[in-house]
Formats: C-alpha cells, sequence, structure tokens
C-alpha cells in the first residue's frame, strides 16, 4: 500500500489533495470488466422523503468499490439496498432494480436470506453476539445452511473464515472464550469472519473503521486489499475518510445531495482519477475540503 500523498493537477491547479496513498497504480477499469452489481434507477423512500434518487451505478467483480460523500448523501441507504436490509423495515420503499450476476436482488420469487447470505454486511460499530469466538463465526452457518454440516465442516468454514479475515493467529488458542475478549480492532475482523462463513460473493462494509484507532484501521484496510486480492470478493465500503478511499479503492463513487435534500450520484470512476482529475465541480469542490 502506498503512504506518499499526491499532488496532482486538477484543470489548472495544482492541489496538494490531503489524500495519503491514492491509488495511482490502480488499473483502469477496462470495459469489459465483470460487473457483480448492477443498480438500476435506484430510488429509496423513507415514509414520504426520498433519501436516494435514481442511482445508476455499476460495481465491478472482484475490486474494492468505495462511497464516499457527505453526510445525509444516502451512502448508508444505498449500501443497506444491495442485500434488501430495508425489507424489514417498515415505511421504506425501494424501486428501481439491483442485479446480482445478472439476476434481480428484488425479485418476487427472490428469497431475501439468500441475497444475504451472499451478499454480506458489516456494520459500523463491532456487533459480535455475546457467544464465544467460535460461535460467533459459526452462527451463520446455521442461519444460512442448506444442509446441516458436520462438525468438522463447520470447524473447517471457521479456521478458513478467520484466516480470510487475518484474525486466526490471534485467536486460534482462545476459540471459545467470549468474543467481547477482543479488542475493538479484533472484534470487527470477527464481524469480518462471521460475514465471510457463509462463503458470500460480496462483501458490503458501513463505514467499518469509524469505531476503531490507527492501527487497527490499518488492518481493516489491509484486509479489504486482501479479500479482493487473495481471495476474489467483491467488496463495497462506505466511508467518511477521503484518504481510506483513496488508499483502499480501485473505484470510487462520489454522492451527494440534490436540491430536492434527495442524495443522488454525481460521479463515479477509477480511484485515481476521481481524486486527481474529477468531472464534476462538486466533486472537486468535496475532495479538495471545499464543502462537506
Ligand atoms: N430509518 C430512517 N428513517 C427515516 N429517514 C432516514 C432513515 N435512515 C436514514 N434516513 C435519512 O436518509 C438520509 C440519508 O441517510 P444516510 O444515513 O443513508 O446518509 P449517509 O450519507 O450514509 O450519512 P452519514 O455519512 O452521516 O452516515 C438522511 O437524511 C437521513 O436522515
Amino acid at each position: 500500500m502506498q503512504q506518499a500523498g499526491v499532488t496532482t493537477v486538477v484543470p489548472e491547479r495544482r492541489i496538494h489533495l490531503a489524500v495519503a496513498g491514492a491509488r495511482d497504480d490502480a488499473p483502469a477499469i477496462p470495459a469489459t470488466s465483470e460487473v457483480k452489481l448492477d443498480i438500476r434507477k435506484l430510488t429509496i423512500i423513507y415514509g414520504q422523503r426520498v433519501a436516494v434518487r435514481d442511482i445508476d451505478l455499476r460495481i465491478p467483480a472482484q475490486a474494492v468499490t468505495a462511497i464516499i460523500g457527505p453526510s445525509g448523501s444516502g451512502k448508508s441507504t444505498l449500501l443497506r439496498a444491495l442485500n434488501r436490509m430495508h425489507d424489514d423495515v417498515p415505511g421504506v420503499r425501494v424501486t428501481g432494480e439491483v442485479l446480482l450476476d445478472g439476476q434481480p436482488v428484488y425479485g418476487p420469487e427472490v428469497d431475501p436470506v439468500e441475497v444475504r447470505r451472499r451478499i454480506g454486511m458489516v456494520f459500523q460499530r463491532p456487533n459480535p453476539f455475546a457467544k464465544s469466538i467460535f460461535d460467533n463465526v459459526a452462527f451463520g452457518l446455521t442461519v444460512f445452511g442448506a444442509r446441516r454440516l458436520s462438525r468438522r465442516e463447520v470447524a473447517e468454514r471457521v479456521e478458513r473464515a478467520l484466516r480470510q479475515a487475518a484474525l486466526w493467529d490471534e485467536v486460534k488458542d482462545r476459540l471459545h472464550q467470549p468474543a467481547t475478549s477482543l479488542s475493538g480492532g479484533q472484534q470487527q475482523r470477527l464481524c469480518v469472519a462471521r460475514a465471510l462463513a457463509v462463503e458470500p460473493d460480496v462483501v458490503l462494509l458501513d463505514e467499518p473503521t469509524s469505531a476503531l484507532d490507527p492501527i487497527a484501521t490499518g488492518r481493516i484496510e489491509q484486509l479489504m486489499r486482501e479479500l479482493v486480492e487473495e481471495h476474489g470478493y467483491t467488496v463495497v465500503v462506505v466511508t467518511h475518510n477521503m484518504q481510506q478511499a483513496a488508499r483502499v479503492s480501485d473505484v470510487t463513487a462520489f454522492m451527494t445531495v440534490d436540491a430536492s435534500r434527495a442524495g443522488t450520484l454525481v460521479e463515479v470512476g477509477p480511484t485515481a482519477r476521481i481524486f486527481t482529475n474529477p468531472q464534476d465541480q462538486r466533486t472537486e469542490d468535496y475532495i479538495t475540503g471545499r464543502v462537506g
């Protein structure tokens, strides 16, 4: 991971982005790159209020996509719509389409539980259950499991998920201790492991480091890259932290609030381009700290 800041030219002006390590080594997303999630005309309404309007966004497979934007621009609302987290909230209406590998996530015959197995989620604050480390990771295997796994299969899945979440070495000798005995950063990696145990395709992370110190934050950032580069997951992360978006993501989507206070997507593109040569004035104003 690069750590240096980048000085760059944004139309006719030199701006030192207060962005450590923008991923200028990241390849541009080729036009043919596989689309994992295809979001079409997605609108999300809370009661009478449109929170997010007409979002068209394609999330590439096996890449980290960051969603950035000011508070209230609907980043979390959009993220939650991707795996139907709004289904159980009264008064929330979602229109438009989300396709996962070309298949509608909101189709009438689609089981939302299966959607959530394929699209896992990690929240802002680590939220382990009041159970052991092992049982936290094994939990989803009982909820989502199509068939009952043997004890050995469960143990193998738990170990694999903990390894992928870069936590195995720290917990392998204390798997039956309470999850609450872990540090905040370890708890957050445990939550990642819990999401991975059911073998999803996509991992959504909603401000996953906002409650963590810089070292634990760095570990989660590194983990996001490993999930993509070593294990082939598709990662979507909502973050307030532009340095984080620049460090970890391949693609950045910038959202803002329109005149009617609905969240809209302003632009999306390879992260290096968004941070060095944004096409829209609103993006430039945000990344250079003039608004936000
Ligand atoms: N459950 C809810 N009921 C009603 N309105 C909501 C609900 N959740 C969010 N909103 C509203 O929807 C809008 C978008 O909120 P959201 O949390 O998605 O934005 P955000 O960009 O993620 O903000 P932040 O960066 O502050 O987390 C806000 O105006 C918010 O008040």
